[in-house]
């Protein structure tokens, strides 16, 4: 069939995010720990030795272990990272000028997950469906890592690869740097000293990986330390006043240095009586930053003899953040008709 007339072209971007299981049940996390776990991005060990190791060994006692600690932080929403997400999206869509109910937004909006859902090829279609001819894909991860960057970019030009009629694309690797993103950081630092005094430490907790990755090349722990020491400079912190870790180790590999939950004990072992926890490579609280370090890290520090343990939220819908975010957006839309409006200044 030959169409009459030519199809509107809509610009639109794409909030990616890592997932999170649909329930916190046993069965949904196997699915979704089988579809993250067996990512070649994600676990890089040869698939005739790890396929066997995950199904035959880990995906039998993982998910109901995994399953519990969801199911204390589950809200009635359902999962903290898909509800802030979801938000997310909503938040950036409203101030990119998305106005719901209207037949034709400025800029189309919609969050996809790399694991479970909405899933990034569903997501894809539908945004292609409603006309996107040009899309954004921005990661939620300032910090550009092969098991969570690359994979999400994979996800999406795997897509591509199947698409007829593609369309243009463009990607955000990174925003670990941006003033945006750093004086959101800062702000919730500077509003919890407002509310709570200032006091020990200031603890920089973000996600590990396995050092062998950095070893080949991926600059996940060079950007960790960027940010952290770009907040620091914006906080006025002198050297011990604040400190990076890494958390959520996976596996027997030694993964990057120093680990959050030890350097916490160490601390408080040394007399340290106050921390403040923060996760700056977590846009969004999640079973990473509420169950294992407001929970777990936060229980190891008090039984080690530390007195207050302040946990201080990821950005999650922090009005600055959502600002932060726009403008990364708008700086890589520049260029790309929007509404029929070119986008650069
Ligand atoms: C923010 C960046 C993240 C990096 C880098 C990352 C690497 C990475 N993660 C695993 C294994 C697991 N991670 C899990 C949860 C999880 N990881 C991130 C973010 C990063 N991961 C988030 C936001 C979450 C929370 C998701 C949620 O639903 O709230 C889990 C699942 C939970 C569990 O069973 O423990 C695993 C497993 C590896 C192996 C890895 C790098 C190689
Ligand atoms: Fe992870
Ligand atoms: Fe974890």
């Amino acid at each position: 069939m030959t169409p009459s007339y030519e199809a509107p072209q809509r610009t639109a971007v794409l909030l990616v995010n890592l997932g999170t299981p649909d329930a916190p049940t046993a069965p949904a996390l196997r699915r979704y720990l089988a579809e993250f776990l067996g990512d070649p991005r994600v676990v890089e060990i040869p698939r005739a030795v790890w396929l066997p190791i995950l199904h035959g060994i880990i995906l039998r006692t993982r998910p109901a272990k995994s399953a519990a600690k969801y199911a204390s932080i589950w809200t009635p929403d359902g999962s903290p990272l898909a509800v802030w997400t979801q938000r997310q999206a909503k938040l950036l869509a409203g101030h990119l000028g998305e106005r719901l109910g209207q037949p034709q937004p400025a800029v189309l909006v919609r969050h996809a997950m790399r694991y479970g859902n909405p899933s990034i090829p569903a997501v894809l279609d539908e945004l292609k469906a409603a006309g996107a001819a040009r899309i954004l894909v921005l990661p939620l991860y300032p910090q550009y890592a092969g098991s969570t960057t690359a994979t999400a970019n994979d996800a999406v030009t795997a897509w591509m690869a199947r698409q007829r009629d593609q369309p243009e694309l463009r990607f955000v690797n990174h925003y670990h740097q941006d003033a945006g993103y750093i004086g959101a950081l800062a702000k919730r630092v500077t509003d919890h000293w407002a509310a709570n005094g200032r006091g020990g430490k200031l603890v920089m907790s973000f996600h590990g990986v396995p050092e062998r990755t950095v070893k080949l090349g991926d600059p996940y722990q060079a950007e960790c330390l960027a940010t952290a020491s770009l907040l620091a400079r914006r906080l006025g912190l002198r050297e011990g006043e604040w400190q990076v870790t890494f958390q959520s180790r996976f596996g027997k590999a030694k993964w990057l240095e120093p680990y959050t939950e030890p350097t916490l004990v160490a601390l408080a072992k040394q007399g340290l009586q106050r921390v403040d926890v923060m996760c700056p490579g977590f846009t969004g609280d999640c079973l990473e930053t509420l169950e294992e370090i407001n929970q777990e890290a936060r229980a190891a520090f008090v039984q080690a003899g530390g007195r207050e343990f302040h946990y201080l939220p990821c950005l999650n819908d922090q009005p600055e953040w959502i600002g932060a975010l726009t403008a990364i957006a708008q700086r890589h839309l520049q260029g790309w008709e929007v509404g029929g409006v070119p986008t650069a200044a």
